[in-house]
């Protein structure tokens, strides 16, 4: 994409057709639907809506989709529409590339978006940006990576070489520093990098690379490729955004659904990382197994009819209720229920 592009431009930009019938016919839906009234109407509805931008496809997409289902934001999205009206609220879901994201946002042109930190950091807009909530999925870490068997093995060593990568800002900067830290220890030089638009992993086995700066998750693809990573330039997730400053087409009537929007998400994250624990423990036993399950604020104890016992419950971390459950056992409580949560609110 090039130059700044408004959502207006892209809802203008873009063939509006009806949401496809199955197999059907873009052309045929077009002139039955009348493509200029359809657009004006879009550009119409458009004004009185929050414009929210998510990945159009691409790792985040799914999960986002998924979280937008949780909070209950319903929408349909036409055939070849990169604009969607959410049927439940006044939103419109602008669908863009992650790595556009922070533009739009830091212009001000749409009101919130999904995407990851690692394109805010390489946008160079992180001033225009707030963070409002890490959206737990999407982690992965930006690394220099080399040939395992290859003769630089140092960020040092790789001073003066070639660079392939997709984050051509954040490497320059990395490497900027480098040939700085050479220059001072007598070494001129000059790293040259190069940007790739994707598979950047095959670079080195093509020459055209001495080292790479990518993404990695599990390393699979770099292992795959024969390179380890020996230097972390970042870490980073899926992140909720907002301009710095609103921008004038956050009206009044909108601004709420911002932190709407925020706690809902928040509670859909909420729900998938923690489970609901109850147990029945005898009241001596209580102290030891309060340290076991303390819950996000406080645990709920309440009295059971049969003297000497308590009943407790408490939120929990998922990842951790199997051996929650086998040290509640040990500390004496019984009845070790856990219950998954299907929604929550909690406190952002
Ligand atoms: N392997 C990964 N594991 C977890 N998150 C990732 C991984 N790769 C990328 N991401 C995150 O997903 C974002 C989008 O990356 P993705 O590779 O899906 O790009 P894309 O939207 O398909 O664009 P393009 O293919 O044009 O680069 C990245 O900016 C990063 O935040
Ligand atoms: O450590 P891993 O779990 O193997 O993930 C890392 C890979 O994921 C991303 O690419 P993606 O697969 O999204 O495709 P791309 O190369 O086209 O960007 C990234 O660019 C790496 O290639």
């Amino acid at each position: 994409m090039s130059g700044a592009q408004t959502p207006m431009n892209l809802a203008s930009s873009t063939t509006l057709s009806r949401p496809a019938p199955s197999g059907g016919n873009d052309r045929a839906a077009k002139s039955s639907f009348g493509s200029e009234s359809a657009m004006s109407l879009l550009v119409d509805s458009l004004k009185d809506r929050l414009l929210f931008a998510i990945p159009k496809k691409g790792r985040l997409y799914e999960k986002t989709v998924e979280l937008l289902a949780g909070a209950d934001i319903k929408f349909n999205r036409a055939h070849r529409l990169d604009v969607a009206l959410v049927q439940n609220h006044p939103i419109a879901l602008v669908f863009l590339p992650a790595s556009d994201i922070p533009r739009f946002v830091a212009l001000g042109s749409v009101s919130l978006g999904i995407t990851g930190q690692d394109v805010i950091a390489e946008s160079t807009h992180g001033d225009a940006i707030k963070e409002l909530l890490p959206l737990g999925f999407g982690k992965c870490k930006l690394q220099v990576q080399v040939p395992v068997t290859g003769p630089k093995q140092t960020i040092e060593e790789l001073a003066g070489g070639r660079i392939a990568t997709s984050f051509n800002v954040l490497a320059e900067d990395l490497f900027s520093k480098v040939d700085a830290d050479a220059k001072a220890a007598g070494k001129e030089a000059k790293t040259s990098v190069e940007y790739v638009g994707g598979s950047v992993e095959a670079a080195c086995a093509l020459g055209m690379a001495d080292g790479i700066v990518d993404l990695v998750e599990s390393g699979d693809t770099m292992r795959a490729a024969g390179l380890h990573a020996i230097h972390t330039l970042m870490s980073s997730e899926a992140v909720l955004i907002a301009p710095s400053t609103p921008h004038a087409s956050l009206t009044p009537e909108l601004a709420p659904i911002v932190d709407m929007i925020k706690r809902r998400i928040a509670g859909v994250i909420a729900a998938q990382k923690y489970v609901y624990a109850s147990y029945n423990i005898e009241r001596k036993n209580l102290q030891n197994a309060l340290k076991i399950t303390p819950g996000r604020r406080a645990p709920t104890v309440s009295s059971l009819d049969e003297e000497g016992w308590v009943a407790v419950s408490s939120m929990i971390e998922k990842k951790q209720m199997a051996q929650v459950m086998d040290e509640l056992e040990v500390s004496g409580a019984q009845d070790i229920l856990i219950l998954a949560l299907n929604n929550c609110r909690v406190n952002v």
